[in-house]
């Protein structure tokens, strides 16, 4: 290959690498091996001119705006960061400010939070939109989106300027992230990759209600616009403060780059005590200054630089692979290994995904591998340190045989993972179906513990979620541990369920896919289980957000004289299989199918109150307008452009007061 043409492929493979990344939020390779590539191709460009291109993934943001959102003009234009990875990088940079700066130069440390880039805009002290970067000129309006978010001030306080924009950061914090996976593990989903493109991912769903759910914070860090009043860096972050927005306060003050890298290192260790991730410090220069005499590249401000944490990695030995089966019959293999440290905590096992993970990475056991940990629940293996492979090695061989019940595996076409079939004679499957039933979420029953099930399993007591219902008290008095008071507790505890309401059993059976949001729509929709049952496949998936998966899972579900078996006899124990009279009748077909916008700030309704009214009704709310909307609820205060394109789109606008009348 010629130089023309290798930096052709390099710049073809940014461009793929920059799509995954930032729009379909899912990157197939580290930031480490992106940003490598991405020196390697700048290293290229630097020595032949002659082939610059403005249009280079260097000379641009990696970013893009998508087509589900309105597309809002950047007042300002929002770029990247250039990356360090060294102390010389550092240095050399120093350099090169020195060289257009005279006299002294301060620097503001921060932290680089690991999330999705957003631009405020103020004016008269309230919040007028958020767009996301984009491609730095223009971006998505997701301002509906942004406002459910708590730590984001819709009304200023104190002196802040009339018009201006202010850039963040919009995080998971690892607690969020982590508890947002566990649902979606129990609902037979996969988990998401990490909080960053969970993060990314949430501010580009259409539904703000479901936006709303999620933890997001907003950090800031940047404050631009026009006769602002301000000096350095360090103080905007303070004004910012003072307004109402949050802004971490670890940000430090440094004379020279010396102070610098004893900021890294002491951020490098105690970055893991923090509720959410970062991948590194940023510097600034903290004269405004001094920062508008050095200006920009083509994709990054000249004045600042990110210093890039090195994903915590150590080496040790994989003594044993394990599989684990899990309530819905999926395998995961284990890796097992020796006890190491890593950020901050002992690793002993470490996931291995699944077979195509393990053949393409050729891990092995007694292999010397690294691991890895991110945001994840679970550390993972990402490499083999072949050097120090043994010469008696072994390629792994997959399981082909369940562990827990010898049953032969199977793999559906196009699913990475394998399972085990054997869902009524497979332990872990039996009592995973049992806890997943009577999770907190689902039928909450008090008293009764997922040991205790597991226990009540094996002691032959009980086989499915129905025989819960058939316990007695002198049943369990011969348990180990299980005192009167206890077996009392757990007795009243089942009873009690029978009051949980319909969408909850029906998360509560464990069908595949069907999750607690899922759950819900779906009793919205069809009434009752034996409609459900009933529906087939263009029922199911004309019911907003039922995709072909789902709805293939509820079928098969039903399908099977089993589980119709068992629905039968929660009925038969007076369990809720309809939605209560109360929600009956505040349920109507008016809107049915209708998407529906809102805008503005109402006088008698919240505007959640109205989300919530809309889909009691059968509606949709939407965040965007398009020629699909049914109406524009207008509130007061609602942004000329939302009235124009509704016009435009000849999309009716209601009055708050007539909407409601419509309802009635
Ligand atoms: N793995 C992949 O396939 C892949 C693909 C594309 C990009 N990437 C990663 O993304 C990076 C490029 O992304 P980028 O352009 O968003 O740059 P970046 O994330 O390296 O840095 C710029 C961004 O940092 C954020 N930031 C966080 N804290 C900040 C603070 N205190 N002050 C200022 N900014 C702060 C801002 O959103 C800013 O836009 C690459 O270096 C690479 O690591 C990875
Ligand atoms: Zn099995």
């Amino acid at each position: 290959m010629n130089s023309s043409q290798q930096i052709e492929a390099l710049r073809k493979e940014l461009r793929e690498h920059n799509h995954m990344y930032y729009v379909l939020d899912q990157p197939s390779i580290t930031d480490y091996e992106f940003d490598q590539k991405l020196k390697e191709l700048e290293a290229l460009e630097e020595r032949h001119p002659e082939f610059f291109d403005p249009n280079s993934p260097t000379q641009r943001v990696g970013g893009a705006i998508t087509k589900n959102f309105e597309t809002v003009k950047h007042d300002y234009r929002m770029y990247s960061l250039d990356n360090s990875y060294s102390k010389e990088d550092l240095q050399d940079w120093e350099k090169r400010i020195k060289k257009n700066i005279d006299g002294d130069v301060e620097y503001t440390c921060e932290l680089k939070y690991d999330g999705a880039s957003i631009s405020l805009t103020y004016e008269n002290g309230t919040l007028l939109r958020a767009v996301t970067r984009g491609d730095g000129f223009q971006g998505d309006d997701v301002t509906n989106n942004v406002k459910t978010i708590p730590s984001v001030p819709l009304i200023l306080q104190g002196d802040y300027p009339d018009r201006f924009d202010i850039r963040g950061e919009i995080v998971l914090p690892l607690q969020g992230f982590v508890a947002m996976n566990k649902v979606r593990l129990e609902a037979g989903e996969e988990p998401y990759a990490n909080p960053r493109n969970t993060a990314s991912g949430s501010l580009k769903l259409q539904d703000s209600a479901e936006v709303a759910k999620r933890p997001l914070v907003c950090l800031l860090y940047n404050i631009t616009g026009n006769q602002l009043n301000l000096n350095s860096q360090f103080e905007a972050l303070e004004k910012a403060r003072s307004w109402g927005f949050n802004v971490p306060d670890v940000a430090q003050k440094c004379a020279n780059i010396d102070e610098v890298l004893a900021f890294v290192a002491y951020w490098d260790i105690h970055r893991h005590d923090l509720p959410y991730e970062t991948d590194g410090v940023v510097i600034k220069v903290n004269s405004l200054r001094q920062q508008e005499e050095l200006g920009f590249t083509a994709k990054a401000p000249r004045w600042a630089m990110a210093y890039k944490f090195k994903a915590e990695q150590e080496e040790t030995l994989l003594e044993k692979i394990t599989y684990q089966v899990g309530r819905t019959g999926a395998i995961t293999p284990v890796a097992n290994l020796s006890p190491v440290q890593l950020a901050g905590t002992t690793v002993k096992r470490a996931s291995l995904h699944n077979a195509d993970q393990i053949e393409k990475l050729d891990i092995r056991e007694d292999d010397t591998v690294f691991v890895e940990k991110g945001g994840e629940i679970i550390p993972k293996v990402i490499g083999v340190n072949f050097e120090k492979r043994p010469q008696d090695s072994i390629p792994t061989q997959y399981i082909e045989e369940c562990p827990e019940c010898s049953t032969t595996l199977i793999r559906k076409e196009g699913e990475a993972q394998h399972y085990c079939p054997n869902a009524e004679g497979c332990p872990p499957q039996i009592i995973g179906r049992i806890q997943h039933f009577i999770s907190r979420k689902a039928m909450d029953i008090e008293g009764l513990g997922g040991e205790t099930v597991a226990l009540l399993v094996k002691e032959g007591l009980i086989e499915d979620y129905a025989d819960l219902y058939e316990l007695r008290v002198d049943d369990l008095l011969p348990l180990e541990r299980m005192a009167q008071k206890s077996a009392e507790n757990l007795v009243e505890g089942v009873e009690a369920s029978k009051q949980i309401p319909f969408e909850r059993v029906l998360f509560a059976l464990g069908i595949r896919y069907v999750g607690e949001t899922v759950a819900k729509k779906l009793a919205k929709h069809f009434k009752n289980m034996d409609a459900i049952a009933e529906a087939d496949f263009d029922m199911l998936v004309s019911v907003d957000e039922i995709g072909d998966k789902i709805a293939e899972s509820v079928l098969d579900f039903f399908r099977q004289e089993k589980n119709q078996e068992l629905v039968q006899r929660l009925k038969a124990k007076g369990l809720q299989l309809s939605l209560s009279e109360e929600e009956l009748e505040n349920q109507s077909d008016t809107l049915a199918g209708m998407s529906i916008v809102i805008s503005g700030v109402f006088e008698t309704i919240s505007r959640n109150d109205l989300k919530k009214l809309i889909e009691q009704h059968g509606g949709k709310v939407s965040s965007s307008i398009s020629s699909k909307t049914a109406y524009l609820v207008a509130g007061n205060n609602m942004g000329p452009s939302k009235r124009t394109k509704a016009e435009s789109n000849g999309v009716k606008i209601i009055s708050e007061k007539s909407f409601l009348f419509m309802l009635e």
